[in-house]
């Protein structure tokens, strides 16, 4: 479990990125942080492995707060996935995934087969271990950056805008996948967006952010589609793309998002989560 308890960060310059956050991520849980630019999504996730450290507030893990653990074992201890990859170029992508296993004691030669199996968990050729990431498409090359995220299985994965580099059919694709991997793999999982869809698609529960860090609202995709807080998070919900405006409707004992035009834009509620406690997944 992650714990955020009354976080708060002013950058050196003055700039309050983040006022005053409370938020507790459940095991195995994944959450969105959605807001528009500068709302403080990076600044929040980053204080989880102690790449930012919080001016004021805890942040705690299993109990742990975090400013009392080592930050590099801390950082290597989690999954980090950034937009655009964050690739070395000058490494081979096998190179890229088995840094962070080989600097944790992994032998090479134990994290290259386990780089493998990765590599086709994510839905590479594992052929392509032997390229460097210029040689890969954008698409490919964020699929690795999940690989790498993954590699020294880390329990508590960190995704920053992870798709945001690539076009929006590649993108549905790493979503779907991530769905996929998340349904096996069931990390807990902070991950941070712009895009209102993408936040209901993977997020169990979405977190909306004003300015500042503070929340407008958090709770699961259904209930904020079904009953925005207010006007703030009623247009960042409708504005996405045009005049566009989200709303529920129930078919089947499924629930659907369908938008202005009447067209089906999802379908919620499938998530194995969503299973009574105990029922295993289909
Ligand atoms: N290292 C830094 N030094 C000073 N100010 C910073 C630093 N990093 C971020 N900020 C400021 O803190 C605020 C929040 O930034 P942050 O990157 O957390 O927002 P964000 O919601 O992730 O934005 P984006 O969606 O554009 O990535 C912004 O005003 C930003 O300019």
């Amino acid at each position: 479990m992650i714990g955020f308890e009354n976080v708060r960060k002013q950058y050196p310059g003055g700039t309050l990125a983040v006022e005053d956050f409370s938020l507790e991520v459940a095991s195995h849980e994944s959450v969105v942080l959605v807001g528009s630019s500068g709302s403080g999504k990076t600044t929040l996730m980053r204080m989880v492995n102690r790449m930012v450290e919080a001016t004021s507030g805890r942040v705690h893990i299993d109990g742990d707060d975090v400013a009392s653990l080592d930050p590099v074992r801390l950082r290597r201890s989690i999954g980090y996935v950034m937009q655009a990859s964050g690739l070395l170029p000058h490494r081979t992508v096998l190179d890229n995934i088995t840094t962070v296993p080989v600097l944790r004691g992994t032998s090479r030669r134990e994290a290259r087969v386990r780089a493998g199996e990765l590599m086709e968990t994510v839905g590479l050729d594992a052929a392509l271990g032997r390229r460097y990431p210029s040689q890969l498409s954008g698409g490919q090359q964020q699929r690795v950056g999940v690989a790498r995220g993954l590699a020294a299985d880390p329990n508590i994965l960190l995704m920053d805008e992870p798709f945001g580099a690539v076009d929006p059919i590649v993108r549905g694709e790493l979503q779907q996948e991530l769905l996929r991997l998340q349904r096996e793999l069931r990390k807990t999982i902070v991950f941070v967006t712009h895009d209102i869809d993408e936040a209901f698609l993977v997020g169990d529960r979405v977190v909306i952010l004003r300015p500042g860090g503070i929340i407008a609202q958090v709770g699961t995709p259904q209930e904020i589609l079904a009953e925005p807080a207010d006007d703030f998070v009623a247009s960042f919900v409708g504005a996405d793309r045009g005049a566009r405006t989200l709303h529920l409707e129930r078919v089947d004992g499924r629930d659907i998002v369908v938008d202005a035009d009447g067209r089906a834009a999802g379908v919620l509620g499938e998530r194995e989560d969503a299973l009574p406690s105990g029922e295993a997944p289909s």
